[in-house]
C-alpha cells in the first residue's frame, strides 16, 4: 500500500476467541490485513483456518478480543447498534449458500428493496435502484414477483449479489460466493463480480479455500493457516515462490487457473490506484 493511498479497510493484530471467558479458544491470532479502495483481496486457507471468522469480525457478527478494525480511517472494532447499522451502507456480504441466504417467503422484489427500506430510501428511488441492480446482474425485471425457490443456484447468487450492491457499499465481503455452484456457473459469477468491481469500484474481501478461484479475481492474496495470516502477496508471486510451507502445500493442492489473467488484473488495479492517488 503506498503512502498516498490509505487502505479502505485496515485490520491490525486482530484477536478473536470463541468458547467461554473462563475457557477461551483463540481462533484468530493477531491477524493484520488491508484492503484498498477498488481492490480485491483474496483470503485463502483450509477449512477451520479462520477465514469466515475474520469476515464475521469485520461485519460485527463476532466479538473482538484484541486488535483493531478500521474502515476509511474510522475505528469500527466494537461498533454496535445505530453505528453498526449505518455501516451496512458501506460494508455488505455475499454468503456461500444461495439457498440459505435468501428468505424463501419473500419475493425477489422485497428481498432487494429491504436493505433500502432499512436505510430510509423513498419508494420511488428504491424502485429505480432495484431495477438498476437487476440490470447490473443481468436478471430480467419480471423476476420481482417471484420467489427464491423458482431460481437456480447461479441465479440466486446473482440476486444475493444485487442485494449486497443495492445500497452501493464500498466493500463487499464475499464468503465463498461460488463454492456451492457448479464449475460453469462459478465462472459466470466470478466474471460478474469482476465486471461489477470494474464498473462500481467496490472493494472485495474474497474468502475461499480455492486458490485457483482467488487467483482469478483477486489483486492480492492472503494465506491463512490455523488462525494466523502466514503470507500476503500477489497471486503470481505466491504461486511462483510461496514463502510459507503451508502456501506451498495449498499450491500443490490447487489447479493453477489463468495466471496471465490474474497478472493483468493486478496491473490494471495498480494503474488505477496510481491514477486515483494523482488526482
Ligand atoms: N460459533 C463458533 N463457536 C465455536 N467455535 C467456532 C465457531 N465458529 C467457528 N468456530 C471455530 O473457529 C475456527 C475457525 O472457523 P472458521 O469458520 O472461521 O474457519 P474457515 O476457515 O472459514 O473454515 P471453512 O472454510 O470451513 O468455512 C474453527 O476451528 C471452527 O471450528
Amino acid at each position: 500500500m503506498s503512502a498516498t493511498t490509505k487502505p479502505l479497510l485496515e485490520v491490525n493484530d486482530l484477536v478473536v476467541e470463541y468458547g467461554t471467558r473462563r475457557k477461551p479458544a483463540r481462533v484468530l491470532h493477531e491477524v493484520s490485513l488491508a484492503v484498498g479502495a477498488g481492490e480485491c483481496v483474496g483470503l485463502v486457507g483450509e477449512s477451520g483456518s479462520g477465514k469466515s471468522t475474520l469476515g464475521k469480525a469485520i461485519l460485527g457478527l463476532v466479538p473482538v478480543a484484541g486488535g483493531r478494525i478500521s474502515f476509511d480511517g474510522r475505528d469500527i472494532t466494537h461498533a454496535k447498534g445505530r453505528e453498526r447499522r449505518a455501516l451496512a451502507s458501506d460494508i455488505q456480504v455475499v454468503f456461500q449458500d444461495p439457498y440459505g441466504s435468501l428468505d424463501p417467503l419473500m419475493t425477489i422484489g422485497d428481498i432487494l428493496a429491504e436493505p433500502l427500506a432499512t436505510a430510509g430510501t423513498g419508494k420511488r428511488e428504491a424502485k429505480s435502484l432495484v431495477a438498476e441492480m437487476l440490470d447490473r446482474v443481468s436478471l430480467p425485471r419480471n423476476v420481482l414477483e417471484r420467489y427464491p425457490s423458482e431460481f437456480s443456484g447461479g441465479q440466486r447468487q446473482r440476486i444475493a449479489i444485487a442485494r449486497a450492491l443495492v445500497r452501493r457499499p464500498r466493500l463487499i465481503i464475499c464468503d465463498e460466493p461460488v463454492s456451492a455452484l457448479d464449475l460453469t456457473t462459478q465462472a459466470t459469477i466470478l466474471e460478474l463480480l469482476i465486471e461489477l468491481q470494474r464498473d462500481t469500484g467496490v472493494s472485495y474481501l474474497f474468502v475461499s479455500h480455492d486458490l485457483g478461484v482467488v487467483r482469478r479475481v483477486c489483486h492480492r492474496v492472503a494465506v491463512m493457516y490455523r488462525g494466523n495470516l502466514v503470507e500476503t502477496g500477489d497471486g503470481e508471486q505466491i504461486t511462483r515462490e510461496p514463502q510459507h510451507a503451508y502456501s506451498r502445500r495449498l499450491l500443490t493442492a490447487s489447479p493453477i487457473a489463468d495466471p496471465a489473467g490474474q497478472a493483468e488484473r493486478r496491473q490494471a488495479w495498480l494503474e488505477l490506484r496510481q491514477e486515483s492517488a494523482a488526482v
